[in-house]
C-alpha cells in the first residue's frame, strides 16, 4: 500500500497541475493498485466536499471528464486536516501506509518547518516502506536560503528520499533535446560556437499572475522561471554529452555547464511589468518584474564568445516555449538577390505548445535568376493524442517509483542560485510593458549587433 500525501491540497497547483496529472495517470491506469491520494489543508473540509471541488478543478484544468475514470479516482481520494504541528502530523502518522510519498503544495516560506516537523513526528523514517518528500520549487529565495533549506532537510530526511521537483523536466519536449542533440550524430559538429553564433531561450506566457498575486509578489520572473525551469533549458541544450544516460553522470554535465556561467552583472539583466498587474495582484505598488531578459556567456571550449539570451514574461502576445539556435552565415554569400540579405539560419526546438522542430534553409528561389530564399524543414515531436502525460503526471509516477532522475540534484539548485545571486537585487523599477505585447522595449538594449530577437512564435 502506498499513500500520496498532497500538502496544500486546496492550492493552485494541487488544483492546477497535480489532480489533472493523477487523473491522466488512473486513465492511463498507471497508478500503483491500492494507491489512496489524501488531501491535506488547514480548514476542515468535508471528504465529500473535496472530491466535488477536485472534480470541478479537473473539468476547467482537464476538459472533458471520463465518468469511469473519475470514479476509480474519486475513490481513492480523502481529506484531512492539519496545521501542520508535530502533534497533528504524529495522530496522522497512525493512518498512513508502510510507504508514503509528501508533496509539499505549499508555499515555499512554509517547507523547512512542515518538513522539519515531519522529521519529529517521526514520519521521514522508514520502516519497512519508502518515505519520500517532493519539494516544489522555488528551492529557496536566493543562495544563502537555499543552502540553509539544504541543511534543515537534511537534518531529518536524507539526500535519497529529497525530490526537487522542477516540472520542465517531466516535459517530453525537454527530455527531447538530449535526444535530439545525442542521438543524432550529423549535429555534434554543428553544435558550438564554429558554427552557432548565438543561442535564445525564450519561456514566454499569455496568463498573467492570476489568482497567485501574493506568492508572485514575493519571487518574481527571475526566481519563478530563470532560476529552475530555463536554467534546465540553458544546460539541456549546452552540455557536454555524458558518458552514459545516468541520473548522476547528467547531473554532473548540467553542472558544469552552470559554472562555466561567466559571472553576471546589472548589465546582463532587464526586467519588465506589464501593464495591470498591480490591480491583478491586488497591490498598491511592486517592483517585482513579470518580465526577465538575461545575456550570458559560457566560458568553455564549446561555447566561448556564443551570447546566450533567456527571456521569459507573463502577459506576452502568446505562450511560447522553445530553445533556438542560429547558425552562422556561410562565409560568402553568393546566391542572394542583391536587395535582399537574409540573416543566417535558425534550428529551433519548439516545447509547447507546438511541439517539434524546424530548421531554416536556404533553396534556390524558382524562376529564372540564380539566387536564394528560406524555407524551413519541420517535423513534428507527436501526433496529437500520442503518449500525452503531463509532465507532473511523469514526475509523480517517477516519484512513487522512486526513480530521481528527473528530479534536481541540490548542487544544480545551489549553482543556478550561484549564477543569478550577482543580478537578483534590482537597482532600477522594472519598465512597464503593454499586455498581449513582445514585451518592454529594454530588452533590445542585450542584443549584440546583427541579432534581433525572435518572434513570439
Ligand atoms: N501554481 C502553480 O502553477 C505552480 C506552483 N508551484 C509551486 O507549488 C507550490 C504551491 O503553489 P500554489 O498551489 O500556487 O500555492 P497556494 O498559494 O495556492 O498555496 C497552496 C495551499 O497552501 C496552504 N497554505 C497557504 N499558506 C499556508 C501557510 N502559511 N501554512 C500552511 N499552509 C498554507 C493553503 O491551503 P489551506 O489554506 O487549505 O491550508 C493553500 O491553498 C509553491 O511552492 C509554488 O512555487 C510550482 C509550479 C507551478
Ligand atoms: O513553475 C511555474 O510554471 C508555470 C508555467 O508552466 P508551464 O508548464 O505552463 O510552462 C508558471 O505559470 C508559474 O508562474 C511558475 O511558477
Amino acid at each position: 500500500m502506498i499513500d500520496l500525501v498532497i500538502f496544500g491540497a486546496t492550492g493552485d497547483l494541487t488544483r492546477r497541475k497535480l489532480l489533472p496529472a493523477l487523473y491522466q495517470l488512473e486513465a492511463a491506469q498507471k497508478l500503483p493498485e491500492g494507491l489512496r491520494i489524501i488531501g491535506v489543508g488547514r480548514k476542515l473540509v468535508e471528504p465529500g466536499l473535496f472530491r466535488e471541488q477536485a472534480r470541478e478543478s479537473l473539468e476547467k484544468f482537464e476538459g472533458k471528464i471520463d465518468p469511469g475514470v473519475w470514479d476509480r479516482l474519486s475513490g481513492r481520494i480523502g481529506y484531512e486536516a492539519s496545521d501542520y504541528s508535530v502533534e497533528s502530523l504524529r495522530a496522522m502518522s497512525h493512518r498512513l501506509a508502510p510507504s508514503v510519498l509528501f508533496y509539499l503544495a505549499l508555499p515555499p516560506d512554509v517547507f523547512p518547518t512542515v518538513a522539519a516537523n515531519l522529521g519529529q513526528a517521526g514520519l521521514s523514517k522508514e520502516n519497512g516502506g519508502f518515505r519520500r518528500l517532493v519539494i516544489e520549487k522555488p528551492f529557496g529565495h536566493d543562495l544563502a536560503s537555499a543552502l540553509e533549506l539544504q541543511n534543515q532537510l537534511l537534518q531529518h530526511w536524507s539526500e535519497s528520499q529529497i525530490l526537487r521537483i522542477d516540472h520542465y523536466l517531466g516535459k517530453e519536449t525537454v527530455q527531447n533535446v538530449l535526444v535530439f542533440r545525442f542521438a543524432n550524430a550529423w549535429l555534434e559538429p554543428l553544435w558550438n560556437n564554429l558554427h552557432i553564433a548565438q543561442v535564445q531561450i525564450t519561456v514566454a506566457e499569455e496568463i498573467g499572475v492570476e489568482g497567485r498575486g501574493e506568492f508572485y509578489d514575493k519571487v518574481g520572473a527571475v526566481r519563478d522561471i530563470v532560476q529552475n525551469h530555463m536554467m534546465q533549458l540553458l544546460t539541456l541544450s549546452a552540455l557536454e554529452p555524458p558518458p552514459k544516460i545516468e541520473a548522476d553522470l547528467l547531473h554532473n554535465e548540467k553542472v558544469k555547464v552552470l559554472r562555466s556561467i561567466r559571472p553576471l552583472s546589472r548589465e546582463n539583466l532587464v526586467q519588465g511589468q506589464y501593464v495591470g498587474y498591480l490591480e491583478e495582484a491586488g497591490l498598491e505598488f511592486s517592483s517585482t518584474e513579470t518580465f526577465a531578459a538575461l545575456k550570458l556567456y559560457l566560458d568553455n571550449w564549446r561555447w566561448k564568445g556564443v551570447p546566450f539570451y533567456l527571456r521569459t514574461g507573463k502577459k506576452l502576445a502568446r505562450k511560447h516555449t522553445e530553445v533556438a539556435l542560429q547558425f552562422k552565415g556561410p562565409p560568402q554569400r553568393l546566391f542572394e538577390d542583391t536587395d535582399c540579405n537574409p540573416e543566417p539560419g535558425w534550428l529551433v526546438l519548439e516545447v509547447q505548445p507546438q511541439e517539434g522542430m524546424h530548421i531554416d534553409v536556404e533553396v534556390k528561389t524558382p524562376g529564372l535568376q540564380l539566387s536564394s530564399r528560406r524555407t524551413s524543414l519541420r517535423a513534428s515531436y507527436r501526433s496529437k493524442g500520442l503518449g500525452e502525460l503531463s509532465a507532473y503526471a511523469t514526475l509523480i509516477l517517477d516519484a512513487l517509483n522512486g526513480d530521481r532522475s528527473l528530479f534536481l540534484r541540490f548542487d544544480e539548485v545551489e549553482w543556478a542560485w550561484r549564477v543569478l545571486e550577482p543580478v537578483l537585487r534590482p537597482v532600477d523599477p522594472p519598465e512597464l510593458y503593454a499586455p498581449g505585447s513582445i514585451g518592454p522595449n529594454n530588452q533590445f538594449s542585450l542584443l549584440e549587433d546583427g541579432h534581433r530577437w525572435r518572434k513570439l512564435g
